[in-house]
């Protein structure tokens, strides 16, 4: 199996304010949506949860509701909290019920969480289904593969970070960062609640063609900085891509980088 991490350049875009960003973030994705959906007919489209969401709102002014081929979309969750779908920590409910419920995406073209798992509170369950899900639209090409190695391969990642520098469920100082094996797996003690999650291997995370690492406001200009410092000991510093891994931050997120 291929190595997939390795050192890359780390590229950053600082915007003046939230509005800025959200507004190049939903560009960007409309352009890796156009050639993706050109090139191959479909886009696979990973999302996390937090902050992120709401600045996904931008994709709904009239300009991409009418020019994006939202049929060919394939969502997805880098990370999932391991809680019934309706659950206000929920990352599906809130990508749902921001996002996804306003644009022409099929629901079948929604992957969330196996719903018993979810009710059941079953993170280890929920972490197997959801491999086997991507296993299978890999099979159907709809998932491309990363190279030689087997690894499915999504177009486009939308992350974000935690002022402590976990990104999806991979955080500071806990044994997950180091799973290589499995394409998808789960933590019952998450130091940030709730405690349940399913989350991508960082392998899986850094074979995506493009990740687009969303931070925004002052407290999380430490971690920030910490990244840009090359401080491995933040899960987030540990981000790749295969094609382009790039940092979209706020004035106030990029403000205690090292000049
Ligand atoms: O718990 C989580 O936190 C991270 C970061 O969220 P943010 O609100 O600080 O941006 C998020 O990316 C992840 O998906 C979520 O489960």
């Amino acid at each position: 199996m291929a190595s997939v991490l390795g050192k890359q350049e780390r590229k950053k875009i600082v915007f003046p304010s939230k509005n800025e960003l959200s507004e190049a973030m939903a560009k960007y994705t409309a352009n890796l949506s156009a050639k993706f959906c050109k090139e191959r007919g479909y886009f696979t489209l990973v999302l996390s949860g937090g902050d992120l969401i709401s600045w996904l709102s931008e994709l709904l002014k009239p300009v991409y509701q009418e020019s994006i081929e939202w049929s060919k979309w394939h969502i997805f969750w880098v990370d999932e909290r391991v809680v019934p779908l309706d659950h206000k920590d929920s990352n599906y409910k809130l990508a749902f019920d921001g996002f996804l419920s306003k644009v022409s995406i099929p629901i079948a073209n929604i992957y969330a969480i196996d719903q018993d798992c979810a009710a059941l509170g079953d993170a280890k369950g929920a972490a197997l289904l959801y491999e086997e899900c991507i296993k299978r639209l890999v099979n159907r090409n709809i998932i491309r593969t990363y190279k030689s190695s087997g690894f499915p391969q999504f177009d486009l990642q939308l992350l974000g970070m935690g002022p402590d520098g976990h990104m999806a469920s991979l955080f500071p100082g806990h044994y997950l960062i180091k799973e290589k094996a499995n394409l998808v797996t789960y933590i019952t003690d998450s130091p940030k609640p709730p405690p349940k999650r399913i989350t991508f291997t960082l392998p899986v995370i850094n074979c995506a063609s493009y990740n687009l690492m969303a931070v925004c406001d002052e407290a999380q200009a430490d971690a920030v900085a910490k990244v840009f410092e090359d401080d491995f000991d933040l899960p987030s510093a540990w981000l790749t891509a295969d094609v382009e891994a790039i940092w979209f931050l706020d004035q106030a997120a990029a403000s205690k980088i090292p000049k």
